[in-house]
């Protein structure tokens, strides 16, 4: 392929001219408030983001439907992702083009360029869609079966309609935060350990769960479902997700409606959104499901995606994070186009923005499963953390996602996803 930007990259970096991920950011520098402040998409280029709306007003998105169009003078990028594939191609195309080290129009224009290429550390990210709907799939057999080895006993881990459903629940889009957002310990009421009464207070078992999320395009009107086979296309991309859980309350609400308080206190998500074009590199054969799913959920590409997922966790007071697991997109059992089809064939209408968690990710081994609920075994287990115990998260851990697929000679990463525990509200 050889695609080189005129933009230095550095080999390691998460953000090559192959990625070119979508954000909404603003310039931290502009303190003066007004329009130098106001949130803007752009994409990530190495060390830089690309001001969309500078490209734009420049008239350098000259294609057939991004001309004249103005989804990128918007806060958010739920109208770009609205338009669909065409339009996400289209912008692709455009942008390596012009960040190719054989196009001078933006290479040679220095104005220009100063204008619209900002340096990442003086950049503030803000969610980038404006999320309608949250729903949190359940979608990794090795997580299914560890929680219902926790929870249930081994007579039968994992329940009937699971093979033959993605299961979900919906959760909660007003408390979705950017990466770097502090999350508060939630107060609650908890299950009561033996005999005794629920107990109310700051949650004793404070987890994280590692995820990806979908975030949709095009959506679908009510009462019209989206075929398995043409999902993709409402999909634009994938950004990582810490679906913080409070295992305490949620094992004493859940039943019989399914997570509430547990879960609603914050999701966290990255900044960059990675498309489905920058990862059909590494799409590769989702797991063979057995039974065979039914014929709405049977999909003629059956596809995962190798994404390297792993788990970090900076203890209170330490200088140093530790690798506490290490697992892989590909463990998903059903795939995000099940996913997509599923939650439509009802009718339900998705919406541009809305954002499809995965579920935690977890995978066979020891070391691969995504939270600590399953790492320590409802903290029977406790995990040593370079010196420091963990059962769960104490007040100012930090944990820190990142994920990363590793191309020929190049990256195609999202960057990370931080959140940092503050304590409980007195
Ligand atoms: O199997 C159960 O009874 C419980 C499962 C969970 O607690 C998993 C969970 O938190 C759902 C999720 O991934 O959000
Ligand atoms: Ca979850
Ligand atoms: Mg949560």
């Amino acid at each position: 392929m050889g695609l080189i930007s005129f933009v230095e990259v550095d080999l390691d970096s998460h953000f090559p001219i192959e990625n070119l991920p979508y954000g909404v950011f603003r310039p931290s520098s502009a303190c003066g408030g007004g329009d130098a402040a106001a949130p803007r998409p752009g994409v990530a280029i190495g060390d830089f983001v690309l001001d969309l709306s500078v490209v734009s007003s420049a008239g350098l998105f000259d294609g057939p439907i991004l001309k004249n169009s103005p989804c990128f003078l918007q806060a958010s990028l739920n109208m770009f992702v609205g338009l669909g594939r065409p339009a996400w191609k289209e912008a692709r195309l455009t942008l390596q083009r012009l960040l190719s080290v054989d196009e001078p129009i933006l290479r040679d224009n220095s104005s220009l360029r100063e204008k619209c290429l900002l340096k990442m550390s003086e950049v503030e990210m803000l969610l980038p869609t404006v999320i309608g709907d949250y729903t949190d799939f359940f979608s990794s057999m090795h997580h299914a079966k560890n929680c219902g080895l926790i929870f249930r006993g081994p007579a039968k881990p994992i329940q009937e309609n699971w093979f033959h459903l993605p299961i979900a629940y919906h959760g909660r889009a007003s408390s979705v935060v950017i990466s770097g957002t502090p999350i508060v310990r939630p107060r609650g009421q908890a299950y009561p350990t033996g005999s005794s009464p629920p107990y109310f207070g700051p949650t004793q078992k404070m987890d994280f769960e590692l995820e990806m999320a979908a975030i949709v395009g095009p959506g679908n009107e009510l009462g019209k479902p989206i075929d398995v086979n043409i999902a993709a296309d409402h999909i634009f991309g994938l950004v990582l997700m810490n679906d913080w859980s409070a295992r305490d309350i949620q094992a004493w609400e859940y039943v019989p409606l399914g997570p509430f308080l547990g879960k609603s206190f914050g999701t966290t998500i990255s900044p960059w959104i990675v498309t489905l074009d920058a990862l059909e590199p590494f799409a590769c054969e989702a797991p063979k499901q057995d039974p065979e799913p039914l014929p709405y959920l049977t999909e003629s590409k059956h596809v995962n995606y190798d994404i390297p997922l792993e788990v970090w966790i900076k203890p209170a007071g330490h200088e140093h994070p530790v690798l506490v697991t290490s697992s892989n997109f590909s463990n998903l059992y059903w795939t995000l186009t099940q996913q997509l089809a599923h939650h439509t064939i009802n009718g339900c209408n998705l919406r541009p923005g809305d954002l499809l968690g995965t579920g935690t990710i977890s995978g066979p081994e020891e070391g691969s499963v995504g939270c600590l609920l399953e790492l320590t075994w409802n903290g029977q287990k406790p995990q040593n953390l370079n010196g420091t115990i963990r059962k769960f998260l104490e007040d100012g851990d930090e944990v820190v996602f990142k994920a990363c697929c590793k191309g020929k000679g190049y990256n195609v990463g999202f960057g990370s996803c931080t959140g940092k525990i503050q304590p409980a509200i007195p």
